[in-house]
């Protein structure tokens, strides 16, 4: 592999980018552009430098823009189809699965996760999380939550990928869905080991997250923020 050598074998990456960005309202979300570059162009160019190859699952019909460095697929229906069909289209031993919708990547969450996964063969990038949790009911307070030993859960997430396999298999054998791939992992009773993420891995989601990946983007560009 590219970079690192406490890993054995090839690593891929494999981009889920086939979503419709509904909550945003802008077209298919991956190819919406923040300072001129879009959001898979960026997810793509933070990884490859550091992996063997790139997949991208992207909607159907649609094709890379040019000069992004990455093999496409066409993806699913859903975030965990688009990701079952990307590990069918490689033979890595190791996969680090990223959202598109995540373009501020720093390397060293990559490098903690690559260093992690030997040991459970399954590791995800995520922040402890710091403001107070409630349940709501009908948009009044109902229960507080206990935020102790909460995180949330960022991408990138990296497995062996034999593990991630096995758990997209049961997952579809099962019927069930997870919203991320270790918690398919976590379901079948085997370890998620907990990395430190970054603020700057926020999902761009609604139209808030733009202005905010603007002001990160001219950071980020101008070489200020991309450790
Ligand atoms: N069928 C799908 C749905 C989602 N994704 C990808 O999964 C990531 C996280 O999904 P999300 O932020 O929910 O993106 P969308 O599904 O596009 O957003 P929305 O739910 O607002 O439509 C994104 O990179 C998205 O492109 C995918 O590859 N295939
Ligand atoms: C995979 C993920 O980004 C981890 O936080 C998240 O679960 C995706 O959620 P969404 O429902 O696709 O927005």
């Amino acid at each position: 592999m590219t970079g690192l050598c406490f890993l054995a074998g090839r690593t891929a990456a494999l981009i889920p980018a086939a979503g419709s960005g509904t909550r945003l309202g802008r077209g298919p979300k991956a190819f919406v552009e923040v300072a001129g570059k879009s959001l898979l162009a960026r997810s793509v160019a933070a990884l490859a430098p550091l992996v063997d190859e790139v997949l991208v699952a992207l909607p159907e019909g649609l094709t890379l823009p040019e000069g992004v460095p990455a093999r496409a697929i066409g993806g699913g229906a859903t975030r965990q189809e688009s990701v079952r069909r990307l590990l069918r289209a490689t033979t890595a031993e190791v996969v680090l699965v990223h959202d598109a919708a995540r373009p501020f990547l720093p390397a060293q969450v990559v490098h903690a996760l690559l260093e992690a996964i030997p040991e459970t063969g399954a590791a995800t990038a995520a922040l402890p999380v710091a403001d107070t949790l409630v349940r709501g009911a009908a948009g009044r307070w109902a229960d507080p939550v206990a935020r102790d030993g909460l995180w949330a859960v960022q991408t990138p997430q990296g497995f062996r990928r034999e593990v991630l396999l096995r758990a997209h298999a049961a997952a579809q054998a099962g019927g069930h869905t997870a919203t991320d791939d270790a918690g398919l992992v976590a379901r079948l009773g085997l370890p998620v080991t907990l990395v430190p993420g970054d603020a700057r891995l926020f999902k761009v989601t609604a139209p808030g997250d733009l202005a905010l990946a603007q002001a990160v983007a001219a950071m980020w560009d101008a070489g200020r923020d991309a450790t």
